[in-house]
């Protein structure tokens, strides 16, 4: 599955390893996503999928060594701003650490600073607030523009932080554990969202432990396991009962009905 040309990859790790508190967390890790692929990391809790997501974000660096590299399409080194415009990246935590009182129209527009919600400072042009609309409208949220974030339901702040994901139009779109603590009908308008994306064009790098995450667009799996690779191929091919009992060291059986995988 692995490209030849690691120039125009959306993401390479080439021989990548991983120490923290004396502890290898990731082993010398290679893999080249190429831009357009949609591809689910998927691995037991400590695998080493918020590792793999901390380098792209460098909020982590790889042991240094000559044979080792990160880069983000082509480049080994990036600014937090040339990454946003790049890979737009959906992380739960995101609202989380925010205690101010954010409408759904200040969230998508304070991604333009950098910030959670907007400050006196910001003067946001006619043109953010035009790219905020159109991605309300794209969404089908344009009610939800002048709503605190803590009137909404999960599912909808959820499709909120992945509409302030693509305000600089990225390439692609990582997201991490997306349906965390949604319930049944939340993670079906999330899953839609991630759909019509990937049927757009956006590359979507999903990391999740739940096999029911894995919209049918997605057709590459990695599985990790302690820190390394522990299978790369065909969604179809991968997760199946065997593959999924090895991976967890446990019985799963894994059904697919329609596109979708369930494991149990
Ligand atoms: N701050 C830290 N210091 C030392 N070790 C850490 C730290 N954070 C995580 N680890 C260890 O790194 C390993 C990989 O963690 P990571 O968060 O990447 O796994 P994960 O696959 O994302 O897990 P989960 O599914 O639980 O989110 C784990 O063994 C974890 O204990």
């Amino acid at each position: 599955m692995l490209g030849d040309d690691m120039s125009d990859a959306l993401l390479a790790f080439s021989h990548v390893t991983v120490i923290r508190d004396n502890a290898t967390i990731l082993d010398d890790f290679s893999l080249v996503i190429p831009a357009g692929q949609h591809v689910a990391v998927v691995g037991p809790n400590g695998s080493g999928k918020s590792t793999v997501l901390k380098l792209v974000t460098r909020d982590l660096w790889p042991l240094a060594r000559p044979e080792s590299s990160v880069t983000v399409l082509g480049q080994d080194r990036w600014t937090q701003w040339d990454l946003r415009a790049a890979i737009g990246i959906v992380s739960n935590d995101l609202l989380a650490t925010c205690t101010r009182k954010v409408t759904g129209r200040d969230l998508l527009l304070s991604a333009f600073f950098g910030s959670i919600g907007l400050w006196p400072h910001h003067a946001p042009t006619p043109s953010m607030h035009e790219r905020v609309d159109e991605i309300l409208a794209w969404l089908g949220l344009p009610h939800l523009a002048d709503r605190l974030m803590t009137r909404m339901s999960s599912g909808e702040a959820r499709r909120l932080l992945i509409g302030r994901a693509l305000i600089h139009r990225p390439r692609a779109l990582i997201l991490d554990e997306p349906m965390t603590s949604l319930d049944l009908g939340a993670a079906h308008e999330v899953r839609a969202t991630m759909r019509a994306l990937a049927q757009e064009g956006t590359s979507l790098l999903l990391v999740t432990h739940d096999l029911a995450d894995i919209v049918p667009e997605v057709g590459r799996v990695v599985l990790l396991k302690q820190g390394r690779i522990a299978g790369d191929g065909a969604t179809a091919a991968l997760l199946t009962t065997e593959t999924l009992t090895a991976l967890y060291d446990r019985p799963v059986e894994v059904t697919h009905r329609d596109g979708h995988y369930h494991a149990w």
